[in-house]
């Protein structure tokens, strides 16, 4: 599903209280009935599972809750029973309360003869073996506190015997917008097929552990519905940079792409500078210049013929006195955080008037006298590693509440904040944009100086600072989910960012692959 924001589109991340709301919408206004969206659903689930299974003889345990997501499980296993799979069904017996669809479908399996074991005590559980398939539909979107007692001990027992786990919607214990408190009492699930949107609980580092492949399956809620919601998390996909991309007309010129300004290196890091400066440049800056100490005159000028080079002191970064009249500054890769450093940082923000990308040493200064972020322009980009964004933004007790503070501070100096990871989230005000693309072989050092480099050079070109983060993040990701094809983790290096970003802005235009729901 895709949202109108701004002026692009972007697939939404529902917390659980709209998926309820849109459930209940999409039945009063699609005249479905909510039995019927169940049977759809868990249908979808089956075909997921048949495609792959074709039929094999591989003993298939469904752990039903009593809720709707128990009700899933019982059409799965249905759907397993008639297509002749090996199949054993489980009803986790938690509570008395059963949910109407729950009932309706226990029913039609048990007309079928086949009448699921009722697990309520550890004396129950199962024999599962490794080589068998677990699916898990004891618990999803209807999660008000963490499992207890033996649905624990039977969550527990499941992931001990490292069993393939299919979790339907959710894994069992996982919430959607909170953090999970007791560890144990969570499915680990080796894949999840969730229901129309992503949840934000599968983007978070801190649940490594319970969330590993995931897709979405498009159940048809009611589209307008959750427009009407104005939700404020989305999940950025190919489909959602590709109406950003801005195409170039035959009489433009050098000038019509902007002037990027990179301020940044110190002696012995130069090599930040360089390759920020590089990126700018690669992705399509019109012009591109860099300010340096002049240890790095040489190095600049020779390893990039392409840029302006102008220069500072000797070995650092004090006066940033430069004659260049930029579109656009990136600053901080390698500029290191001595005290001159600091001095002129601070008469440089007080006077700038231009767009700025504040990434690295940059970001560490603004930490150590938190004041100056007062001066830096509306919708200035800071693009923190986790570090520089704690030295920013305070510790965090869990990932949500990293968000929280992020969002805080981004609302409260009108900024947007970067937060680098595997799923690099860019925070702007209220809205979260969460990316879908790239793997560890962007963890390697200069990683982070080509993101600041391809935004300001994007914003150079005219994209507003909001796309340039969404699509800059997107492009970078790309170029390691592409190199990966052809070269290894290990051997890619932050050169390679570079080398790979034609390939993943061609990317773009190959209309194979546009529906990259999945992680
Ligand atoms: N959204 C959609 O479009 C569609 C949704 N569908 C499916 O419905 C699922 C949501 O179903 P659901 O609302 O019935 O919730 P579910 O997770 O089954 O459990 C609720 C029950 O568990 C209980 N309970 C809660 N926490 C507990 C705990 N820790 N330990 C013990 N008990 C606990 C809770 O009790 P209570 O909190 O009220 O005391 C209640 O009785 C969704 O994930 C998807 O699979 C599809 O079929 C069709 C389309
Ligand atoms: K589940």
């Amino acid at each position: 599903m895709r949202g109108f924001f701004y002026y692009f589109y972007a697939m939404y991340i529902l917390t659980s209280n709209q998926i309820k709301q849109a459930d209940q919408a999409t039945i009063e206004h699609k005249n479905i009935t909510s039995l019927e969206l169940m049977e759809h659903a868990a249908t979808l689930c089956f075909n997921w599972l048949h495609s792959r299974l074709q039929g094999q003889n591989i003993e298939i345990h469904v752990f039903c809750g009593i809720g709707n997501n128990g009700g899933d499980g019982l059409v799965i296993a249905r759907h397993l029973f008639q297509h002749g799979y090996n199949v054993h069904c489980y009803i986790v017996n938690f509570s008395d309360k059963r949910s109407d669809d729950f009932l309706t479908n226990y029913n039609h399996l048990k007309e079928l003869g086949e009448w699921p074991t009722v697990i309520s005590s550890e004396k129950d559980f199962p024999k599962v073996d490794f080589e068998d398939i677990v699916i898990d539909a004891i618990l999803g979107n209807g999660l008000t506190r963490k499992p207890a007692g033996f649905t624990k001990n039977l969550i527990q027992y499941i992931n001990s015997t490292k069993v393939f786990t299919l979790a339907i919607d959710f894994p069992s214990g996982l919430f959607s917008n909170a953090s999970v408190i007791d560890k144990d009492s969570v499915l680990r699930a080796g894949h999840t097929l969730t229901f129309q949107t992503p949840k934000l609980a599968f983007l978070l580092p801190e649940n490594k552990n319970f969330i590993n492949t995931w897709e979405v399956l498009d159940i048809g809620l009611d589209e307008n519905f959750i427009e009407s919601l104005k939700p404020t998390t989305h999940y950025i996909t190919k489909n959602d940079v590709i109406p950003m991309y801005q195409s170039r007309n035959k009489w433009d010129h050098k000038g019509t792409y902007g002037h990027s300004l990179i301020i940044g290196g110190s002696f012995g890091k130069i090599g930040a500078v360089t390759l920020t400066t590089k990126a700018a440049l690669k992705i399509g800056s019109g012009l591109v210049s860099a300010y340096v100490p002049k240890c790095g005159y040489n190095i600049l000028q020779i390893s990039i013929p392409e840029a302006m080079v102008e220069v500072d002191s000797d070995k650092l970064l004090t006066h940033y006195n430069f004659k260049t009249k930029p579109s656009v500054i990136g600053i901080g890769p390698g500029m290191g955080t001595a005290e001159q450093t600091a001095i002129g940082f601070e008469k440089f923000l007080k006077n700038n008037k231009i767009p700025l990308v504040i990434d690295a040493d940059a970001i560490n200064l603004i930490a150590q006298q938190p004041t100056l972020i007062e001066y830096v322009p509306e919708k200035t980009i800071l693009t923190p590693h986790p570090k520089e964004l704690q030295r920013l933004v305070g510790e965090w007790k869990n990932d949500f509440d990293k968000l929280e503070k992020v969002i805080s501070y981004s609302l409260k100096h009108n900024v947007l904040i970067i937060i680098k990871g595997a799923h690099t989230t860019i925070v702007d005000g209220g809205f979260l944009f969460v990316n879908s693309t790239g793997n560890p072989a962007l963890a390697t050092a200069g990683s982070g100086d080509v993101l600041t480099g391809i935004i300001t050079g994007f914003i150079a070109q005219g994209y507003s600072p909001l796309k340039a983060a969404i699509f800059g993040v997107y492009l970078h990701g790309k170029t390691a989910d592409i190199a990966l094809q052809k070269t290894s983790y290990e051997t890619f290096t932050s050169s390679s960012i570079l080398e790979y970003l034609p390939d993943a802005i061609l990317d773009l235009f190959n209309q194979e692959n546009t529906s990259s729901q999945e992680s």
